[in-house]
C-alpha cells in the first residue's frame, strides 16, 4: 500500500448502526463524523476534477480516498489536492482494476482502514488502441446523424483489446469486472444497517446496445469493447439496485459528455495535445448544437458531484445522469432514460456472479500451487 503521512483526525465511527451525520464523543468533545468517499482512477481527468470539487464542497467533512494504479501519479494528485485544500484528509490506495488479486487486496485494506463507505465512485476506465474512422467521420458530418455522432462517437471509433494475466478481456476487466468485484468484496462496509451508501459509475454516451451481447459479455469477438463495457455498466447498475437497495446500497450511472482527457487525447495519437487546445473554438461552436461537449474535466464531473448531493432513494435506476454544458458555458445535470431492460440486466448479473466464482476458484488454485509454478 502507498506510504503516507496521516493527519491526526478522528477515525470514522466504529458503530455500524450510527447514522450518516452523527456526532461521536472523543477526548476533545463531540466531533462530526467524516463521510468516507472512495474514487477509482482519481489521479487524472474526470476523477481528479471530481475530488477537487468534492473537497471544495466540503473540505473537513470528507475522508477522501484515491484508489489509483500508479503510486507516483497518485501521490502527485494527493499533493495537488492538499495544496488547494490543506485541511482536507486525503488517503491513497494502490489498485489496478484490471487485476483480480489487486482488487481483492485493496478491498481488504479498505475494510481494515475504514468501517464505513458512504460513496464509491467507479470511475477508472480505458479505451486502448483506439482507431478513428476518418471516412465515417466525414460521411457523418454531412448526414442527418451528425449531432448523434458528436454526442456519442457512434460509428467512428473501434478499439483493439488485449487479455489480462487473469485471462480476462482488458477493457471489460478494467472498466467493469474489477469494479464489480470491488463492490462485492466491500459489501460489509457498503451495506450497513441504518445508513445508505451510493455507487456512482462513470459510464458514457458511447454505451450502445448493438455493441453488447449476453453471449459475449467480455466482448472477445467484436471491435467495440469500450462501448460494450459501458453498456454493461448501465445494465449492471440497474441489477445492483435490484439486489442491494433493500440493504441500503444505491447505484447510478453518469455520462460526463465529451471531455478532453488522456483518454480522448489517445483517440488521435498523431494529434498532439496542443492541437486539441487549438480546436477549442471549433468545439465551443459545436457546443451550441450539442450540450454534451462539456470539454473540461471540471464540467464533465458535474453529474458526479450532483449525485453526491442527492438522496439516493430519490434517484431513477433506469436513468443515466448526463453532465451537460450549455452554449453559454453553464453546467447542469439531466437524467435520460437508458436503453436497457430489466431481464437483460438480470441475465448479465447472473453471468457476472458465475465469472466471479470461476475467477476466485482460479486464483485460489494458482495461490495454492505456490509461486514456483507461476510463469
Ligand atoms: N473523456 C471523456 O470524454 C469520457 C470519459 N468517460 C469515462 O470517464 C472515466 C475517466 O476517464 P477520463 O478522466 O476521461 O480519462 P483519464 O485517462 O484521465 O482517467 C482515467 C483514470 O483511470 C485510471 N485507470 C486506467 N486503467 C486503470 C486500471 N487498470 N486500474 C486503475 N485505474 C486505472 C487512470 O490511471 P492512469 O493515470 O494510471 O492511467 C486514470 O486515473 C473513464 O471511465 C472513461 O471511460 C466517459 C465518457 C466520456
Ligand atoms: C475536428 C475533429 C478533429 C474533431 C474530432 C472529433 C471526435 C474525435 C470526437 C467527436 C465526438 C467525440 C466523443 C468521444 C471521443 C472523441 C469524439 C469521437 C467519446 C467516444 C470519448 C469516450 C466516451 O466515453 C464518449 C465520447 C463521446 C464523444
Amino acid at each position: 500500500m502507498i506510504p503516507q503521512k496521516r493527519k491526526p483526525v478522528p477515525e470514522p465511527d466504529a458503530q455500524p448502526f450510527s447514522p450518516q451525520f452523527s456526532c461521536r464523543a472523543t477526548g476533545f468533545g463531540f466531533t462530526k463524523m467524516k463521510k468516507v468517499v472512495l474514487v477509482t482512477g482519481a489521479n487524472s481527468g474526470i476523477g481528479l476534477a471530481l475530488c477537487e470539487r468534492l473537497l471544495s464542497h466540503d473540505t473537513e467533512g470528507l475522508l477522501l480516498c484515491l484508489a489509483c494504479r500508479n503510486v507516483q501519479r497518485a501521490q502527485a494528485a494527493r499533493a495537488a489536492l492538499l495544496a488547494s485544500h490543506p485541511a482536507a484528509q486525503v488517503d491513497l490506495l494502490q489498485m489496478d482494476t484490471s487485476s483480480v488479486s489487486s482488487v481483492l487486496r485493496t478491498a481488504q485494506e479498505v475494510k481494515v482502514r475504514y468501517n464505513r463507505l458512504d460513496y464509491l465512485y467507479l470511475n477508472a476506465g480505458i479505451m486502448p488502441n483506439p482507431e478513428f474512422d476518418a471516412k465515417a467521420f466525414f460521411r457523418g458530418l454531412f448526414s442527418s446523424k451528425v449531432i448523434t455522432m458528436f454526442a456519442t462517437g457512434d460509428g467512428i471509433l473501434t478499439q483493439k483489446d488485449g487479455v489480462t494475466p487473469d485471462g480476462l478481456q482488458q477493457v471489460f476487466a478494467t472498466n467493469l469486472f474489477g469494479h464489480f468485484l470491488l463492490i462485492r468484496e466491500l459489501e460489509p462496509v457498503l451495506c450497513q444497517e441504518g445508513r445508505t451508501s451510493q455507487l456512482v459509475w462513470t459510464s458514457s454516451s458511447n454505451a450502445n446496445r448493438s455493441a453488447f451481447s449476453l453471449e459475449d459479455i467480455q466482448h472477445r469477438r467484436g471491435t467495440q469493447p469500450y462501448s460494450s463495457s459501458k453498456y454493461a455498466t448501465d445494465l449492471l447498475s440497474l441489477s445492483l439496485n435490484q439486489h442491494y437497495n433493500k440493504q441500503g446500497l444505491y447505484s447510478s450511472v453518469v455520462s460526463p459528455g465529451f471531455v478532453m482527457t488522456n483518454l480522448t487525447f489517445g483517440i488521435l495519437p498523431s494529434f498532439p495535445a496542443f492541437l486539441w487546445t487549438l480546436l477549442m473554438p471549433v468545439f465551443w461552436l459545436i457546443r451550441v448544437f450539442t450540450n454534451t461537449f462539456t470539454l473540461t474535466p471540471y464540467n464533465g464531473s458535474e453529474a458526479l458531484l450532483w449525485l453526491f448531493r442527492q438522496k439516493p432513494e430519490s434517484l431513477d435506476p433506469y436513468a443515466k445522469y448526463h453532465s451537460l454544458t450549455s452554449g453559454l458555458g453553464n453546467n447542469y445535470t439531466q437524467p435520460h432514460k437508458m436503453d436497457i431492460t430489466f431481464e437483460t440486466s438480470e441475465s448479465l448479473y447472473i453471468k457476472l456472479l458465475q465469472l466471479e466464482s470461476d475467477t476466485r476458484k482460479k486464483l485460489a488454485e494458482t495461490q495454492s500451487a505456490g509461486p514456483s509454478l507461476k510463469t
